[in-house]
């Protein structure tokens, strides 16, 4: 694999207030390949994944896109480069505006491109089918459909974006089965044509052992102060296995 061609978190710190809740983690994800993230509840799985999707600058160290730094977060990072990570929640309801129609959330990083209505028309029309919803959803809004159909909404409006990493944030962990294959399926499809790297957080094992190439964990610290000295060691355990 290129070396290059990787979503990189390098030496990245971030705490809340007196609270270190990362301490120089260092992540990779590369082109093509399916990186599982796990670690007990509170051991900053989201944090991290927020600070590779370019949402929250870390405290010290970097995030590289492709062996480019990316130094700013959120509307500072041009939206070319922004766009170029997407995050899917686990929670649609909390990501999707809720005066949206499906149809209209799905277009959402089409508008913001600039795209024209027509172009706009089509791509929600082929993004829908990829993940399996009909038209008669589309002009919905999110409180009259399911969880299940809302998530499948927003992974369209995150493929829309044509990221080259997707971060997956326990993004199936309220799904059914059934639902929860379709989006794994989807997502897998999707990687496979376009080559894209996926971070795949999740607390289920099985889901981990099916998808993700390797493993990165995230320790807990026993008894974790509110303060943590500063020599506290907060560094990601590579627990590199083919599965
Ligand atoms: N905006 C914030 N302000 C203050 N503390 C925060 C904030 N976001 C997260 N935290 C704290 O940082 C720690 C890590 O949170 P994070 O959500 O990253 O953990 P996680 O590993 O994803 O947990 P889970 O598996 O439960 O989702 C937690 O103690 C959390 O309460």
């Amino acid at each position: 694999m290129n070396d290059t061609a990787r979503l990189a978190a390098e030496n990245v710190t971030v705490s809340f207030g007196q609270r270190r809740v990362l301490y120089e983690v260092t992540l990779h994800v590369g082109r093509g390949e399916t990186v599982g993230l796990r670690g007990p509840s509170g051991s900053g799985k989201s944090t991290l994944a927020r600070v590779l999707a370019l949402l929250r600058r870390p405290d010290s160290g970097q995030v590289h896109l492709d062996g480019a730094p990316v130094t700013a977060a959120r509307h500072r990072v041009p939206a070319l480069v922004r766009t170029r990570v997407a995050l899917l929640f686990q929670s649609p309801r909390a990501a999707a505006d809720p005066r949206l129609s499906l149809a209209d959330l799905i277009a959402e990083p089409l508008r913001a491109t600039g795209a024209d209505r027509s172009h706009t028309r089509r791509q929600v029309a082929e993004l829908a089918e990829r993940v399996g919803l009909t038209a008669d959803l589309l002009t919905r809004r999110s409180h009259a459909v399911s969880d299940g159909q809302l998530q499948r909404a927003c992974l369209a409006r995150a493929l829309a974006q044509k990221p080259d990493y997707l971060l997956c944030d326990e993004a199936t962990a309220m799904l059914d089965a059934s639902t929860q294959a379709q989006v794994a399926h989807v997502i897998t499809d999707y990687q496979r044509e376009h080559n894209i790297g996926v971070l795949l957080i999740t607390h289920d094992p099985a889901l981990m052992t099916r998808w993700a190439d390797r493993v990165d964990h995230l320790p807990t610290i026993a008894g974790m102060p509110e303060a943590l000295p500063v020599q506290q060691d907060r560094r990601l355990l590579s627990e590199t296995r083919q599965l």
